[in-house]
């Protein structure tokens, strides 16, 4: 492994037994040597970097204090985890982070015994803690078992729900309230206010300031018990009560950079023997780099960096993202109609609601971390004459599933559902691929499913969104930069139920949902090459079907072809019900459904993943050759 920047101490550590016998001015030494390599390996792969820089201290400490991976070490999203990555025996591939191959971005078990708990959806961590304490009661073990979690992450109700649990047990867990008052952007809420009150309180900071006073010469045991005096008064105004009462033993806050703080907490908690126990430490995100620190979002999410400068290398794009033209089309029909309210769930800016706050301050609400709430919440308007926009991305809208089907659809509410990130996302790979939407929403009752093909469609389908008030609408459009074609002015609503034909041929065709039209008219051509005339439809809605339309395809062609970016059980599925139910399929024609392996993908670049998913022009050809019998063409290069 070629080194980047000098780590002595660092280059002599492989796992965490290597660190346990370090003096606490080692342990500071590896600290910094942890930063600069995780700041180094980042500009070079880009990925999550301000939680983790926040974090350095906090986990080299970990890693001393406590037995991994004996101890059980879980970190909440596990986006903060490259210093944990880097001091349990990947440090040589901390450079493969994110890429096709490489290390995942997120804890994971199968890449490591330090991995105990993967994760990459928000507050699970306490949870998983929980089943790992009580395997250990039950095994009658003595091992450890540490939560990492953020304060954003603290925000979600399944985080709750496991404190609630937790609190009332007797068993033997460590939760470590990670609080740097910060989410993806600035957190919201009522904890994220208790939280920020911890530290800051009138009250806390006189007593403090008079304690101080009357110690600052006094000799060292006197000074020593002022300190634990403090800390206990400090635990005492704040949230230490609000997780004592649940349960908790409240220690904190405790400065997650200072090592002299940190380690005796540590270590008294390590050697406690009793109930659930949570460790408030105060950390900033982004610490250690000038540019992440000083940057609005802590760098949360950067792209490849200039570790001097800390400038981001950005793409031109050719064309807006998809997030944007949401964003603006949203604006747009907001403009015309006060009723339309937008709510994200903790992600402004990744869904455009950013944007949309900016113009409509008053009529965007960000939950936190809530996605359960954030759609119930947005029945609560619906219900009472609104028309929510619920930005969350595919595979974050999984979180508030039963709130879809009980609040929204069964009650048939006019809320709409704008999911970003559909089909394969990249670098963040398996965790959040919007792979499902289609599927869990498409077998609802009173649902309304669309698919933006391009940015134009995505503009229409908002439109179309907007127009449909008397029951629940979803539109998915995928991560990234759209096609480059021209958005119309004032978008008109689509006709509900009605798909589109772009390429009409005689032998073959192709019946596409959302972007995969671009890789299917790719497809048709070199059908055409290939002697084989090709229709190519887009049928835009998922649910209900166009049914006209795929009859008449099933009908006129010998070959039909479904594609779309979603897993087995969606939009393909959906046509064969459909073509079963009228008795089509008798008439002989040779269905295939290519729709996402049933696997999960690891990360890789989107047109990798979905070449590896058999969804690519290519893999197109290949299977409408395979269904007539006919030699399969030359193999891709
Ligand atoms: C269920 C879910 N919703 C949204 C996200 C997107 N997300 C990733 S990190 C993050 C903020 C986490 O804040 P915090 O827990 O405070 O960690 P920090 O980044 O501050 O270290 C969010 C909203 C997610 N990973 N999971
Ligand atoms: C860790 C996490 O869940 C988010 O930061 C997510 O990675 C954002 O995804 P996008 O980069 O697609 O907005
Ligand atoms: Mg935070």
């Amino acid at each position: 492994m070629e080194l980047m920047v000098d780590t002595p101490l660092l280059d002599t550590v492989h796992l965490p037994a290597d660190i346990r016998e370090f003096s606490r001015d080692q342990i500071k030494q590896l600290a910094d040597e942890v930063r600069s390599e995780v700041i180094d390996a980042v500009s070079v792969t880009g990925g999550h970097l301000g939680a983790g820089l926040g974090v350095v201290e906090l986990t080299v400490a970990i890693h001393h204090v406590f037995n991994t991976p004996d101890d059980k070490l879980i970190w909440d999203v596990g986006h903060q985890c490259y210093p944990h990555k880097v001091l349990t025996g990947r440090r040589d591939r901390i450079r493969t982070l994110r890429k096709g191959g490489g290390l995942s971005g997120f804890t994971k078990r199968a890449e490591s015994d330090y991995d105990p708990f993967g994760a990459a959806h928000s507050s699970t961590s306490i949870s998983a803690g929980m089943g790992f304490a009580v395997a250990r009661d039950l095994d009658g073990r003595e091992n450890s078992v540490i939560s990492v979690i953020g304060d954003g992450s603290i925000t979600a109700g399944m985080a709750y729900e496991a404190m609630n649990n937790a609190g009332a047990s007797d068993s033997r867990q460590i939760v470590i309230l990670n609080d740097n008052d910060m989410s993806i952007a600035p957190p919201v809420g009522a904890m994220s206010h208790l939280l920020s009150r911890t530290v800051s309180s009138g009250g806390y900071q006189a007593l403090r300031g008079a304690a101080k006073a009357l110690v600052k010469d006094a000799p060292r045991p006197i000074k020593n018990t002022a300190k634990k005096a403090e800390e206990y008064t400090r635990g005492m105004f704040m949230g230490g009560t609000w997780f004592e009462e649940l349960g908790f033993q409240y220690i904190g806050p405790v400065d997650g950079h200072d090592l002299d703080a940190l380690i005796p907490v540590l270590e008294n908690v390590r050697d406690m023997k009793t109930g659930p126990v949570l460790i408030h430490v105060v950390t900033q995100k982004g610490k250690g780099y000038a540019p992440a620190e000083n940057s609005a979002d802590k760098y949360h999410g950067v792209s490849k960096f200039n570790v001097v400068t800390g400038e981001q290398s950005k793409s031109i794009p050719n064309a807006p993202s998809y997030t944007k033209v949401f964003a603006n089309s949203l604006i747009h029909e907001a403009r015309k109609d006060d009723r339309i309210v937008g709510i994200t769930a903790a992600m402004p800016g990744g869904t455009g609601m950013k944007e949309f706050g900016q113009v409509f301050p008053e009529r965007m609400f960000d939950v936190g971390i809530a996605e359960q709430h954030a759609v119930t919440f947005a029945g609560g308007l619906a219900a009472d004459g609104y028309k929510p926009f619920c930005a969350i991305y595919s595979t974050f809208l999984q979180r508030g599933y039963d709130q879809v089907v009980h609040d929204i659809c069964i009650q048939n509410l006019p809320v709409r559902f704008a999911m970003d990130r559909a089909g394969l996302v990249g670098a963040d790979g398996p965790t959040h691929a919007g792979a499902f939407d289609i599927a869990y929403l498409g077998c609802l009752p009173n649902m309304v499913l669309m698919a933006a093909a391009d940015e134009a469609e995505l503009a229409r389908m908002v439109a179309t969104a907007v127009a449909r008030d008397d029951g629940p609408t979803g539109f998915r459009y995928a991560r990234g930069e759209a096609t480059g074609i021209e958005i119309p002015d004032d978008p008109q609503p689509l006709e509900i139920g009605k798909g589109r034909i772009l390429r009409e041929g005689s032998q073959v065709a192709i019946f596409s949902y959302g972007t995969r039209l671009g890789e299917a008219l790719l497809a048709a051509e070199k059908l055409d090459s290939h002697g084989l005339s090709t229709t190519v439809a887009d049928a835009r809605f998922a649910k209900p079907l166009d049914s006209d339309l795929l009859h008449r395809l099933a009908r006129e062609h010998e070959v039909l072809i479904t594609i779309e970016e979603g897993s087995v059980g969606g939009f393909g599925a959906f046509c064969l019900h459909t073509l079963s139910a009228s008795g089509a399929l008798d008439n002989g024609v040779k269905i295939r459904t290519m729709t996402l392996p049933d696997i999960f993908i690891d990360q890789d670049t989107p047109e990798k993943m979905y070449q590896q998913a058999g969804l690519d022009a290519d893999a197109i050809v290949e299977r409408v050759f395979a269904a007539l019998g006919r030699a399969g063409v030359e193999k891709r290069a």
